[in-house]
């Protein structure tokens, strides 16, 4: 990593004294998920009388934001998100919070080509280390890209974050001009979800596919998370991970012995991730543990990185899918849910991966207004955005089976899809594929 033998000298100063370097106008970076800094930002949002028009980039808030609270018409502040969490969602629903497009592991080059310098990056991490770094704990992904191209870089200390190990895993204090004292709060929990018949049934069926060796990438939401609980249950061993986000399902596979990464190219016996976000029990695993290896997003997220691992099977969720087989993961209609994430590209670079699969997974039907609706249906909800084209697609997944849409024509995907709906769809999808001429009158 870049030290700057020259380079500055951090000084302490308060969360107000911190706050008071914003103007109007500024681009602030606000680290990335449990990267957050909190009593910063409770302090920046006692200043919302004196701002105007102050941008904060962030990713996923897994708290209330302050200045979010304090500013609810948002005429003070305007919050720019990478990926948005249930609060995230909740805040663009009131008109307060915009999503930026994007594949994860792309975010480092916008900051180093497209993006507006950062006037103030803010991040949390640990407090300086003996040699003088200040760790990031389990949240690498674009720190370091925003602090080369920050004017004014602050850190917010909690030693409440584990230690963890990974190139570019840290600052130096060379790069820092000022140091804010942090409130200790341990990082934000994710509780899992309860496992359900439904997970249950589709984390089977991709378990079946998943070899020896086999390389796995596992998606945010309950049901990729449910996966890695089936393959407790199975005999399968030696298990790599070349992951986004390290969840706590990996954490129980690796305590029961089924991780060894032996069979990985890339960083061989590591466990391979950009972000932590889980119970307690995964931010005790990763502390001080050099199995697990927290990297920028972009060595862990780009097609090109993720092939060289074989075997990789990528798993992740999706909200809509159409006949076609396009996978609309990230919205309803134009009411934004999550974002693109690491999703396209790790469906990429698994087909890229010699031997490697993806699952697209999903409940066939959902619940809205006390009614059960088929989440595959003959179009996208209009607005929705394809997170997953159709010609990307190779594993879909729900609790009805299992289809490869690989070398599929349109009528061929459109029966196989038609085969994993909720039984209680399946005619009416028929026949409107039909009537639009997806399957043809006199086939099948
Ligand atoms: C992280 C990595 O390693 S990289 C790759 C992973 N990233 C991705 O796949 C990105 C896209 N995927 C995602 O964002 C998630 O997996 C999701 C959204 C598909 C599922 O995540 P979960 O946390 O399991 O979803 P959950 O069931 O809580 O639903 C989230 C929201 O979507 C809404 N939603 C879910 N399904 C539907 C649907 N079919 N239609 C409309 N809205 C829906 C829910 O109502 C909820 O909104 P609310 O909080 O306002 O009620
Ligand atoms: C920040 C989480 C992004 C993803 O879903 O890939």
């Amino acid at each position: 990593m870049k030290v700057n033998p020259g380079g500055k000298t951090p000084r302490h100063i308060s969360a107000a004294e911190a706050a008071a370097l914003v103007k109007s106008g500024d681009w602030l970076d606000y680290g990335v998920i449990t990267g957050q800094p909190d009593v910063f930002d409770a302090a920046l949002a006692a200043r919302r009388d004196e701002l105007e028009g102050v941008k904060i980039r962030n990713c996923l808030s897994l708290r209330p934001r302050a200045v979010l609270e304090a500013d609810p018409e948002g005429k003070h502040f305007l919050w720019f998100s990478w990926h948005f969490s249930g609060y995230d969602r909740k805040k663009h629903d009131a008109g307060i919070s915009h999503y930026i497009p994007v594949n994860l592991g792309e975010i480092p080059d916008y900051y180093r080509r497209f993006n507006p310098p950062v006037d103030v990056a803010i991040i949390k991490a640990r407090p300086m280390d003996e040699n003088g770094w200040f760790n990031f704990g389990g949240a690498n992904l674009w720190h370091r890209a925003v602090i080369e191209c920050a004017r004014t870089v602050i850190i917010e200390t909690n030693p409440a974050i584990p230690h963890c190990e990974g190139e570019m895993n840290g600052v130096h204090a060379s790069e820092v001009d000022f140091i804010v004292e942090g409130d200790g709060q341990p990082p934000t929990e994710l509780p899992n979800s309860p496992i359900g018949d439904v997970d249950r049934a589709v984390g089977r069926r991709i378990a079946n596919e998943i070899e020896d060796g086999a390389c796995l990438q596992i998606g945010i939401g309950g049901m990729p998370n449910a996966v890695c609980a089936l393959l407790l249950d199975s005999s399968v061993k030696d298990l790599g991970i070349h992951t986004e986000m390290l969840t706590d399902g990996i954490g129980e596979l690796y305590r029961a012995g089924r991780i060894t990464g032996v069979a990985k190219r890339l960083q061989p016996g590591k466990i391979v991730y950009s972000f932590a976000l889980g119970t307690k029990e995964l931010y005790r695993t990763i502390d001080r543990n050099p199995d697990f290896q927290c990297l920028p997003v972009e060595n862990t997220n780009m097609p090109h990185v993720i092939m060289q691992n074989d075997k990789v099977v990528a798993i992740n969720n999706t909200t809509q899918i159409d006949l076609q087989g396009q996978a609309a993961s990230e919205s309803d209609g134009h009411r934004h849910i999550s974002g693109t994430g690491g999703q396209l590209q790790f469906v990429r670079g698994a087909y890229a991966s010699k031997g490697g699969k993806s699952f697209v997974c999903l409940a066939s039907t959902y619940e809205r207004k006390g009614q059960r609706r088929s989440r595959i249906v003959l179009n996208l909800t209009p607005g929705n955005v394809v997170t997953t084209p159709r010609s990307d697609m190779m594993y879909v997944v729900t609790e009805y089976g299992i289809a490869n849409l690989k070398g599929k024509s349109v009528a061929d995907r459109a029966k196989a899809l038609i085969g994993l709906a909720h039984p209680d769809f399946r005619e009416d999808l028929e026949r409107q594929a039909r009537e639009h001429g997806l399957l043809p009158r006199h086939y099948y």
